[in-house]
């Protein structure tokens, strides 16, 4: 038998990512699993309920005494519950499955899970409910709601006593945890196919799913946490997933080692062009930033009458003054020395604040084709791409653009917002190949695409980010990460894996709604040191 493993364990170029599947690739690996590794499929259930149960105590706390309804449908979801109801039992809290199906229906596994929780919790531990009125009631009372009514085997839209579970579900607003996936939702499109459950904890199994991360999977699948159930990894390998998952792991290995001997220069120097009259503070956030990611020298170029006012907000970053127009704003005319600027520094992030004044959209356009250094373009330096991406082909490297979905319709003609936000993975991967660039679509569950197609998602960030100034500190977190020579694609994955942890620090400290920019970028430190962040 292949021993048990965790996933991934092979140094492929992935790194320590967590591949993505869809519901047939899952079902792939599960009957790979029982058939040639020899797991029987009950154990990979139990294993199931298990890890439910584990993650069920970390979020909540101790189950004794606790209320818990487990709505369980016919498929092998459904048998999972059954597992976590067992174990629930047997930490003495108070277990009640409302079976949504006759037990003749069960699917094999599900039904011997079934047997085994009658066998010790008795007949009065299951309920058959027949309508929304019986199960509203039941649900109103629980102190936890764990769903395992549909799983991957969702095919068609929910009808019936099904539908009026999940929004009963939805109704009772009780704590609510997913078995695998929200029931309701579609596994691979993020779609709801009917309706959908809305969960604060979905615990998925092996490998998380696609539609977890898009679609209305974003809303309803609330935080996601994985359960390592024993799939050997070569078989994940051997399933070459083109989507992945970035992890606390990946993201760590990536960070430069701060070396003994090292002095400033050891950790790069970042040019960031940014800035204008009324939006100095883009530049000095984005400076910062790029500081608090640990790059050893940052120069901020701004136009020349702001100068003094970054000379006053930055301390330890210094400023260049540049050519500027009448509006104040970055001047046509200093293009040859803005590529100097950038030719003498180890990587350039270009874009917070600039503003879209005609002669500094031209002078963004001719800079962007021109230099030559690992760059990352951002807010005005896509808006002065509005629909000319083509631009972005005549880059001499690929550069990491950092659209937010607005920005990312601006440069394509036939896009808009909506649709950018209808797939944001499609639009990411999509743009990412034809252009030849490194995609970060910011948003919930920011995606990270690169040239070849390979994508990313980010798991950490919060709602409290949608917030002035936010998108200028990923900028210089990116610029910076290039700076100390990562790759564009390690620098785009690290800078917003760590942007939405120290997003996540700032939410617990401030609140969503009180955190500012700076409370993230005083947060950068506290993401990078390294404890364990849950
Ligand atoms: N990933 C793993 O390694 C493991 C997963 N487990 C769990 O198993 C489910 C998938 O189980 P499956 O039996 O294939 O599917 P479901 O339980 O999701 O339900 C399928 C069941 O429901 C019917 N159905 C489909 N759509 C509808 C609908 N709209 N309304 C009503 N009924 C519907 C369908 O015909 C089937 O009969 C996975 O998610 C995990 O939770 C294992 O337990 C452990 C290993
Ligand atoms: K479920």
């Amino acid at each position: 038998m292949i021993p048990r493993r965790r996933l991934p364990q092979t140094g492929t170029p992935r790194g320590t990512m967590i591949p993505i599947v869809t519901a047939e690739q899952m079902r792939l690996l599960d009957d790979q699993t029982i058939t040639q590794a020899h797991v029987p499929s009950l154990v990979l259930m139990e294993r199931a309920g298990a890890g439910v149960v584990t993650q069920l105590e970390a979020l909540y706390g101790p189950m004794a005494g606790k209320s818990v309804a487990i709505l369980c449908g016919k498929g092998n979801n459904g048998g999972d519950g059954f597992v976590v109801a067992r174990l629930l039992r047997r930490k003495k809290a108070r277990v009640q499955v409302l079976l949504l199906t006759p037990p003749s229906e069960l699917s094999r596994d599900a039904k011997t899970m079934y047997q085994r929780f009658q066998r010790t919790a008795g007949q009065a531990a299951v309920t058959r409910p027949v309508d929304a009125q019986g199960l509203q009631q039941r649900l109103r009372t629980s102190d936890l709601v764990v769903d395992a009514i549909l799983g991957t085997g969702l095919s068609t839209g929910v009808t019936g006593l099904y539908r009026d579970a999940i929004e009963a579900i939805n109704t009772a607003a009780r704590p609510t945890v997913a078995v695998d996936l929200p029931s309701g939702l579609h596994a691979d499109s993020g779609a709801i196919l009917g309706a959908a459950v809305r969960a604060d904890l979905t615990v998925t199994f092996g490998l998380p799913k696609v539609g977890l991360y898009c679609g209305a999977g974003i809303e309803c699948s609330g935080q996601v946490r994985l359960v390592d159930i024993g799939i050997p990894a070569p078989f994940v390998d051997a399933i070459g997933s083109r989507l992945l998952l970035l992890t606390d792991r990946a993201a760590r290995t990536a960070l430069p080692a701060r070396r003994p001997s090292s002095h400033k220069g050891t950790y790069g120097h970042v040019g960031i062009i940014a800035g204008s009259v009324g939006k100095t503070g883009a530049a000095a956030m984005a400076a910062l930033a790029a500081l608090r990611i640990g790059t050893g020298l940052v120069t901020a170029a701004v136009p020349s009458s702001v100068n003094d006012v970054l000379e006053a907000k930055l301390l330890e970053a210094m400023t260049l003054p540049m050519p500027e127009t009448k509006a104040r704003t970055f001047a046509r005319s200093g293009l040859d020395r803005l590529l100097a600027f950038a030719g003498a520094r180890d990587a350039v992030a270009i874009g917070p604040g600039l503003t879209t004044h005609p002669e500094t959209v031209e002078l963004v356009q001719e800079f962007v084709k021109r230099v030559d250094k690992p760059c990352v373009l951002d807010a005005d330096a896509l808006n002065a791409l509005a629909g000319k991406a083509s631009l972005l082909t005549e880059c001499k490297r690929p550069p990491i653009i950092t659209p937010h979905p607005g920005e990312m319709a601006r440069l394509e003609a036939e896009a808009t917002t909506q649709s950018v936000n209808e797939d944001r993975l499609g639009t990411a991967t999509r743009f990412a190949r034809e252009r030849g660039v490194f995609v970060i679509l910011k948003g919930a569950r920011t995606v990270i695409a690169r040239p070849d197609g390979l994508a990313a998602i980010c798991p950490t960030g919060n709602p409290g980010m949608a917030t002035a100034g936010t998108g200028d500190a990923l900028t210089g977190m990116v610029g910076g990460l290039l700076a100390q020579g990562l790759s564009p694609w390690d620098a785009a994955c690290t800078a917003t894996y760590f942007h939405g942890l120290a997003g996540d620090l700032a939410a617990q400290q401030f609140g969503q709604a009180g955190m500012i920019t700076r409370d993230l970028i005083r947060q950068i430190p506290h993401a990078l040191a390294p404890i364990t962040h849950t």
